[in-house]
């Protein structure tokens, strides 16, 4: 848990994505090349080259062993996995374009099951420019498309769609939590957990098609039909079971959607600026400054969150300003959790000493729920010494309140931690993101969440889409009588075909654009 403000990393959210297509009809013939390591100065960058061709660059460009010392390139093919001090040239006038390491991983064992050499040489521009320009010169090899080394992996069979995701989540990991999730998919652990689920569909297909075939009685033992449907009648349990997981998979993998909202001048932006600590949102005394969301991306205790100020709620006149309302309470009513911003000398109406009274805007308060975080904010601005904060804040009625000051920094620190730790269960995917051995009330966290141990099955939008799919084909299923065994098996075979989609078991094109081209080049 976090200490002082320091641990909160905050980073620019960026909303743009290049996305490329890659050409579907390329053949696995041709022999691919790119940079697989950041362009620019650093000790070391590396070259991939993959495909059937492969050896031929290494005897075009690679001189090592007794040879190198003459300056000429090597005739003897190279010891698979065994790393040579090299020199590389250029294929066709032999000049030395630098000096470094090359390593041949001799198909099927290598990232994309195909023959691959990797060239280890100096990362400069100058020097990666002259080796790449240098294989643009050879006729069998080209430049590889976006993610086009992992897409030879997954055709090759090493891995399957959900590892494919796997790793470019890994590569794309900003938080402990995201990176241990990430490193699992990667494994195989998410394919082995949805080819479970498809064979389970199968085995009822298999006892339906049975009955198709050879009718119940004689051969098949009476009840068949019965038992296969009691067993779709559990994975459509199974599979609510996960789609109602409060998208705990997809949140881990990339954070849990947080709104900050409230009346004008409450202090929302005041906020985001607290908590990412520097200057992202403009403040001003002026009511309706923000007018758009605004998005970051910060780090809370491992955990990512996605965080959005908004417009402050109010009727206005003002066109722009109307439309960043709307926007805000959109934005309130689909994210994972929601926190309220009050301006406390707004809000607060003192009686006599110790009576008080809240009232808040009702555009506002129609959007605070049980589940709500509140911040009362402001507290330097009022007095508050005969009135009780414990009792202030049940008057919210909502789980949790905090009041502090964002200008004076009073009690904001102790509002850090609460609402971190808050976060951490609201999100629910805290086993996931905190190991066992860490502090003992993570512990009691963990108890408490006993029925959410286990690890969310979905990671990706992808994946629940095809799930809710196969759950409508097994309800489907349901639907149908015995006398109608052959349109029933029919809905089963759809919603194995749905589940296998996941992992890319069946073989759709479509999926394997949107996977691949969110890569970059040389992965
Ligand atoms: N006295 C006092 N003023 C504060 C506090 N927090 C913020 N303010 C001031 O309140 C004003 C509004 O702050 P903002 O952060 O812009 O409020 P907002 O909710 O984002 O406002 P809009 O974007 O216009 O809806 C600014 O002048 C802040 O300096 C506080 O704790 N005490
Ligand atoms: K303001
Ligand atoms: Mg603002």
């Amino acid at each position: 848990m976090r200490t002082d403000g320091s641990a909160f990393n905050a980073q620019q959210h960026t909303l743009t994505e290049v996305r490329v297509d890659l050409p579907l009809s390329d053949t696995q013939r041709s022999t691919i090349y790119a940079l697989s390591t950041p362009p620019g100065k650093a000790g070391v960058a590396v070259i991939r080259i993959s495909g059937p061709d492969a050896l031929n660059i290494w005897g075009a460009m690679v001189c090592h062993g007794s040879s190198a010392s003459k300056g000429k390139r090597s005739t003897r093919e190279p010891i698979p996995w065994k790393m040579y001090k090299c020199g590389i040239v250029h294929p066709a006038s032999g000049d030395s374009l630098d000096d470094g390491l090359a390593v041949y991983f001799k198909a099927p064992r290598s990232f994309t099951t195909e023959d691959v050499v990797e060239l280890h040489i100096h990362s400069g521009r100058a020097i990666i420019s002259s080796v790449l320009t240098a294989l643009s010169h050879l006729p069998f090899a080209r430049h590889a498309e976006p993610g086009e080394f992992t897409r030879r992996a997954f055709k090759g069979g090493r891995l399957d769609l959900t590892q494919v995701e796997g790793l470019k989540d890994l590569i794309n990991a900003e938080t402990e939590s995201q990176r241990r999730a990430a490193l699992k998919a990667a494994g195989g652990i998410t394919r082995v957990r949805f080819e479970q689920l498809r064979k389970e569909i199968i085995q009822c297909l298999a006892l339906v098609e049975a009955l198709i075939d050879f009718g119940e009685g004689e051969d098949i033992e009476e009840g068949t039909y019965d038992l296969a449907r009691l067993r779709v009648q559990d994975l459509c349990r199974t599979l609510e079971a996960h789609l109602a997981d409060s998208r705990r998979g997809e949140i881990l993998r990339s954070g849990i959607r947080l709104a900050i909202f409230g009346p004008p001048n409450a202090g929302k932006s005041s906020l985001l600026n607290f908590l990412a600590q520097r200057e992202a949102a403009i403040v001003t005394p002026i009511p309706g400054t923000t007018r758009d969301i605004l998005e970051l991306s910060l780090d809370i205790g491992g955990l990512p969150v996605l965080i959005a100020d908004t417009a402050g709620i109010r009727q206005t006149e003002d066109v722009v300003e109307s439309i960043g309302v709307e926007r805000a309470e959109k934005l309130v009513q689909g994210a994972d959790v929601s926190l309220c911003v009050l301006s406390l000398p707004e809000i607060l109406q003192q009686r006599s000493a110790e009576q008080f009274e809240v009232t808040i805007p009702p555009a506002v308060s129609s959007l605070i729920g049980r589940d709500t975080f509140i911040l009362l904010n402001k507290m330097d601005a009022v007095d508050l010494t005969h009135i009780p904060l414990d009792h202030l804040h049940t008057s919210i009625g909502t789980e949790q309140a905090w009041s502090v000051s964002l200008t004076t920094g009073e009690c904001t620190h102790a509002f850090l931690d609460n609402f971190a730790q808050a976060l951490q269960q609201r999100s629910v995917t805290f086993q996931a993101c905190l190991s066992h051995t860490d502090h003992v009330h993570r512990f009691d966290l963990l108890q408490e969440h006993e029925a959410h141990r286990e690890e969310p099955l979905i990671t990706h939008a992808r994946h629940r889409a095809h799930l809710e799919d196969a759950l409508q084909f097994l309800r489907a299923f349901l639907d149908y009588s015995s006398a109608d065994v052959v349109f029933a098996a029919e809905e089963l075979r759809y919603a194995a075909q749905a589940v296998g989609k996941v992992s890319g078991t069946i073989d759709v094109e479509d999926i394997l654009d949107a996977v691949f081209r969110d890569f970059c080049i040389g992965k």
